[in-house]
């Protein structure tokens, strides 16, 4: 495993003495980035091993993301998988309920229509829409971010009870205002079989720095894909570095 930080921030195993419960963001943690959010790659490899953990684990696993869950389905294909989407407006516990937060629809219908009209002018945009929150993509349009962000800016400042704007990786997120990744950790912490565990959570952006946030409260272990600033204790390079992690992690719990 290729580590980018020093070796005190090496992320250690887990240790069998202590109940975890493993979270995971997905765009950049579990697989590459790529061009297109249709385009990512998820192999039976990464499926399989998902499964795994979640056995070993007794159901304590849920995928954390900024995706829709039907988006996060269609791809992972692991309709069981508790999960939260869209930044924590939206989760399906491990009973396989699905929850979502409608507070602030109309807010972002207003918000929608106009980001909608701007996208139509410019091929170089694509506009995500998860039902709950907005993703305004701009990686084949670098050069439009600064602008982006005042424009976005001043149209979610007319919802400020009910909207928050966060910037990912080439990408605007319009989101419902309250919603986050710590939150969506918090609630499945409160709920079995997550009750009374450790949270293990690793991601890459800086709406992943919520759930470390969350996690660093629990005293848990908050692991930073990639380069940047981050309030995680330990690192790991890239999706391939998390594979190898979750693997060498596997075969300490197969042991126990
Ligand atoms: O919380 P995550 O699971 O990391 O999701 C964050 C956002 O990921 C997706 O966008 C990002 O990945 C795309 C595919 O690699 C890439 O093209 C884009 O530039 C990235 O920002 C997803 O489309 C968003 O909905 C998620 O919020």
């Amino acid at each position: 495993m290729v580590i980018t930080t020093p070796d005190k921030d090496m992320p250690s195993l887990p240790n069998n003495d202590r109940s975890w419960a493993l979270f995971l963001d997905l765009d950049g943690t579990l697989v590459e980035l790529v061009d297109h959010p249709d385009n990512i790659a998820v192999d039976d490899a990464l499926r399989m091993r998902l499964e795994t953990l979640t056995t070993l684990l007794d159901g304590a696993v849920a995928v954390i993301s900024g995706r829709a869950i039907d988006d996060l389905d269609k791809h992972l294909t692991l309709p069981t998988l508790a999960m939260s989407g869209q930044h924590g407006a939206e989760w399906r516990d491990s009973q396989g309920n699905r929850h979502i937060a409608r507070a602030h629809q109309k807010a972002l219908e207003a918000v929608r229509q106009q980001v909608r009209a701007h996208v139509d002018r410019d091929d170089a945009l694509y506009l995500e829409d998860k039902g709950a929150s907005l993703a305004l993509h701009y990686r084949h349009r670098p050069e439009a971010g600064d602008i982006l962000n005042r424009e976005l800016t001043a149209l979610i400042d007319k919802y400020p009870e009910v909207l928050e704007l966060h910037q990912g990786k080439f990408v605007f997120e319009i989101k419902g205002r309250g919603y986050d990744k710590g939150v969506a950790l918090e609630r499945f912490l409160a709920t079995p079989p997550f009750t009374d565990r450790c949270p293990v959570f690793i991601g890459d952006d800086r709406t992943d720095e919520d759930g470390f946030r969350t996690v660093n409260a629990h005293q848990g272990l908050a692991i930073k894909v990639g380069t940047g600033e981050s309030i995680a204790g330990s690192r790991l390079t890239d999706p391939e570095a998390v594979h190898e992690w979750l693997d060498q992690w596997i075969t300490l719990l197969q042991r126990s």
